[in-house]
């Protein structure tokens, strides 16, 4: 069998913010078709982590490898080709509030594709129709959605290049349990059926039962264990022994 390939690879990185630390010697890696989840405490560093991958913080330290390049000698072309590569559901959905559903999701094939305008809004559609909205969502503009039609929205957005990586930030939260269900199920059915490499951050217990492959925990500053959630309810590390096996740790197992 051949090494699986690697998407993302960090190693010894530094974050700091003035004289604050918060990552120091850390280092992960992302396999091609792994589904992942991220936990940590709050103010651990999963979102610094996140943009220090996706290029919007620059490290103080160590390399950050995605899609083959090394982002601290990346032209401006390699840029691009990660950027059209990879797709990123932020905390907010970030989505444009002066532009409809349909303008969203199109944006990003605007911007980097030389497609017709017909064609740009038939993919659109589409991809609208696959994060599970009708057409008459696709005039509404980002006020005028429910949260989960935000998030779904989102995704589409983030979904427009077809890309091989997807980053998702909290992609449930603020969603109500149903919600937050019926969305972990529309993530793990597009990863499946796209062959997608998923870096998702997440404090949903349920969401990691139900999608992930691996889950990496960010404590003390570093990735201290990149395991399956059956295997991290047999870790000793604190922090991990009380996420999964408190309480809602408990339950969330019972519900898998
Ligand atoms: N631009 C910034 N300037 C200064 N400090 C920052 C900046 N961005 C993040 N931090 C600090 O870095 C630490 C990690 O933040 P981060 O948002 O990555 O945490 P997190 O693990 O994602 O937390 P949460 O689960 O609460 O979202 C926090 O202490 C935060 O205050």
């Amino acid at each position: 069998m051949s090494a699986p390939e690697r998407l993302i690879e960090v190693r010894g990185l530094l974050s700091q913010f003035g004289d604050r630390t918060i990552h120091e010697n850390l280092d992960l890696d992302v396999e091609r078709g792994e589904v992942l989840g991220v936990v940590g405490g709050s103010g651990t560093g999963k979102t610094v982590l996140l943009n220090s991958i996706i290029g919007l913080k620059e490290p103080e330290g160590g390399t950050v490898r995605i899609l083959g390049y090394d982002r601290a000698e990346m032209t401006e072309a390699d840029a691009q080709d990660v950027e059209t590569r990879t797709g990123v559901l932020f905390q907010q959905g970030a989505l444009f509030s002066a532009l409809s559903v349909i303008d969203n999701v199109a944006s990003p094939m605007v911007e980097h594709t030389h497609l017709s305008r017909d064609v740009i809004r038939e993919l659109a559609e589409m991809k609208i129709a696959m994060v599970g909205l009708g057409p008459e969502s696709h005039h509404l503009k980002p006020a005028e959605l429910s949260g989960g039609m935000r998030k779904r929205v989102g995704l589409a957005r983030a979904l427009a290049l077809d890309p091989e990586l997807l980053f998702l930030d909290e992609p449930t939260a603020g969603l109500d349990p149903i919600g937050a269900a019926a969305f972990d199920d529309l993530i793990r059915q597009l990863s499946d059926d796209l062959g997608l490499t998923v870096f998702m951050i997440t404090h949903d217990l349920d969401s990691l039962y139900a999608i992930t492959d691996k889950v990496a925990v960010l404590a003390d500053k570093q990735v201290v264990a990149k395991a399956t959630v059956q295997e991290l309810e047999k870790s000793d590390h604190p922090w991990i022994r009380e996420y999964f096996l408190g309480p809602r740790g408990r339950a969330a197992n019972r519900a898998a």
